[in-house]
Parts: C-alpha cells; structure tokens; sequence
C-alpha cells in the first residue's frame, strides 16, 4: 500500500508532529509513505517524496511544516483536481492524508468527489472546524498569544494604559476568547459579540469613572482598525491607549505538549482508517479522544461549543 501526505492552508502549530505520526505509522504497517511539497501545489506539480522513518526524525518540536504549505485557489476548480489525481494514481497512491484547515478540508472533499480516497486532519490555529472540538495548532497558538499579552499587561498597567490587542482567528471568536479568558482581558470583540463601538467606549468609560487603573481589550482581527479603535478610547475616555497587532508570530513556534499528543494520535488513525479501506472522513478531537466523521459533517454540521462569553463575564 502507499499512501500520500501533504499539508495545506496557513501552517499551524503540531503539523509536523502529525506528518511524523503520518510516515511512522506507515513504516509501522509497511506501507510507502510519499510527502507532496506545499500543499495542493504540490499535488498537481507532481511533487512527490518518499519519505523514510528517519526523514521525519527531530522535528516533533519544530513549528512550521517541513513539507511546506500553499494555498491554491485554482484547486477550486474540477480539472485541476482531476489534474492531482493523475499525478497520484500514476504513482499508484492508494490514499491521501490532508492536515490543514477548513479550506483545506473542502479540497478533500473535491478529491472525494471525484473518487480520490481521503482522510483530513484538523490543523489550524483558527479552532474554526465545526466537529472537532479542537485543531492541531489552536492551544499552542492560545499560548504564544496568552505570554504576548501578558508582556503587554506589564507595561498596560505601570502606565496606567487601556491596551488594544488583535488577535488571529479569521472568522472564528475562538482564539481571541481563549487569550481573553486566560489573560483576564476585561473587553473581548469576535465576530460572535458582534462591534458595538459605542457601547464598548461606554464600558471604557465607567471603568475609568470606577478608578480602574488599566484595561485589555481583545479584538478578533477583521473585525475593526485596532489603532483607529485606541484612538477613539483616547480621545473618548480618559485613557492613554495603544494598540498591538499580534499576527504572525501566532502562527509559529515549537508546538505545546497537548499539539504534539493530539497531531500524534490524529496520525496514526488517519493511517489506520485507509489501511481498513476507510475513507472521506476527518479525525476529530472529543474530550481526551480522538475519533473520526465524514468530512461533510465535520465541517458542515453545526457543532454543541461550550458558550465560553460565560466564564468571561463572570471574571469581569
Ligand atoms: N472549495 C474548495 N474546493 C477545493 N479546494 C479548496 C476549496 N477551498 C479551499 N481549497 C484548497 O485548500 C487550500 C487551503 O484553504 P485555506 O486557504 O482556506 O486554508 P485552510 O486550510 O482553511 O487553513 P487556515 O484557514 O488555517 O489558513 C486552498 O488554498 C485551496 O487550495
Ligand atoms: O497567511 P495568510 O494568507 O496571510 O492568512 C492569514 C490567515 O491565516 C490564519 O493565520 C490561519 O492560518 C488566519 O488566522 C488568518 O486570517
Ligand atoms: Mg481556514
């Protein structure tokens, strides 16, 4: 048997503890193990590697993705994935282990569709796939943000600053109500709060008026202009304000012990799953499991979150 692996869609956190538990467990069942570079690039410019035990050895630790990560817009449309799946029945590939996102996660569902055999992996520092109730990547990412922001408090309170941070997320509250809860942010903005500009200001306002010495403010990135928002806090409430822009370095990073236990056992039954003729499913994280969905439901069907805005507003 061989079975292809590649990673796509923004790196996260765990994507090479995944790609390591994806090629150990192939050598484990004796089955060829082929990395593909950059994504779905990769599989349509037919660049494929076998991959040994060794090739994934001192890696557990590295952010990143040593296969490299693209994303491919052209792969929305039919021919070019007709395209990739030449290229990997030319190499007789029986199966393909996709790690990314939600995006990524549509590309093998259009793999799917036209018969491709295929397992994804939720890897994303976005938390945003509906059936799992964690991606690789999200808790290491929640720690690079939680130490920035505590940084940030340091100087927030000796300058008795509201300080404004941007968070990562794309669509999804997640990451910015994790930093909130887990710095004490007093105000956390998502697109799930909703951007009440006035009504924030307010709450500004009468924690100056109650004597509160400074302030976090988590705001989800696409949500608003964070320096245009420390403005309007200067000019309305008393505050001297900043605003910080976390981006990128959320992204990166070695992964936290709870990544590389997750990105491990999501490999290994990924490969399992094609070794037993299983297919079009995802691995998902449940409690201290993990378990395994069709793609559709994992990333269409509407999940049971835990409301976290609760804990929020109890700690205010
Ligand atoms: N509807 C789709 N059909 C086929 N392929 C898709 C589709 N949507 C996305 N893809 C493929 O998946 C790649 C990755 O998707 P995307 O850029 O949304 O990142 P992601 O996997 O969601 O990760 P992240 O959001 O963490 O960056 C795209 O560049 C594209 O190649
Ligand atoms: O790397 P790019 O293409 O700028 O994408 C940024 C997006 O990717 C993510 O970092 C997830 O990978 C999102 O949080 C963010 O919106
Ligand atoms: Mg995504």
């Amino acid at each position: 048997m061989k079975i292809a692996l590649l990673t796509s869609g923004g790196d996260a956190p765990g994507m090479n503890a995944a790609i390591r538990a994806v090629v150990r467990t192939c050598v484990y069942y004796n089955i060829e193990a082929y990395g593909v570079r950059d994504g779905y690039k990769g599989l349509v410019e037919d660049n494929f590697r076998h991959l040994h035990s060794f090739d994934v050895g001192q890696m557990i630790d590295r952010g990143g993705t040593i296969l490299g990560s693209a994303r491919l817009d052209s792969f929305k449309n039919e021919e070019v994935v007709k395209k990739a799946i030449d290229n990997l029945r030319k190499r007789s590939i029986d199966g393909l282990v996709v790690i990314g996102g939600d995006g990524t996660f549509k590309g093998a569902m259009a793999l799917e569709a036209q018969d491709f055999p295929t397992i994804g992996i939720p890897a994303t520092i976005d938390n945003d796939i509906n059936g799992t109730e964690y991606t690789i990547g999200f808790f290491s990412a929640l720690d690079t943000s939680m130490e920035a922001i505590d940084k940030l408090r340091d100087t927030s309170f000796s300058h008795q600053r509201c300080t404004v941070v941007e968070v990562m997320g794309r669509d999804c509250g997640d990451l910015s109500i994790y930093s909130g809860i887990s710095c004490g942010a007093e105000i956390v903005v998502t697109s799930e709060t909703g951007y009440n500009e006035t009504e924030i200001l307010e709450r500004i306002q009468k924690a100056k008026n109650q004597g509160k010495r400074h302030l976090i403010v988590v705001v989800a990135e696409n949500i608003t202009d964070v320096n245009q928002l420390a403005k309007k806090i200067q000019t309305n409430t008393g505050y001297d304000a900043r605003a910080t822009v976390l981006g990128y370095i959320q992204r990166g990073g070695s992964p936290s012990a709870f990544d590389r236990v997750l990105a491990s056992k999501m490999g290994i039954l990924a490969v399992e799953l094609l070794k037993e003729g299983k297919h079009n499913l995802a691995t998902v994280s449940q409690g201290l499991h993990v378990n395994s969905m069709s793609l559709s439901k994992v990333l269409y069907e509407k999940a049971d979150k835990p409301n976290l805005y609760r804990y929020l507003e109890k700690l205010r």
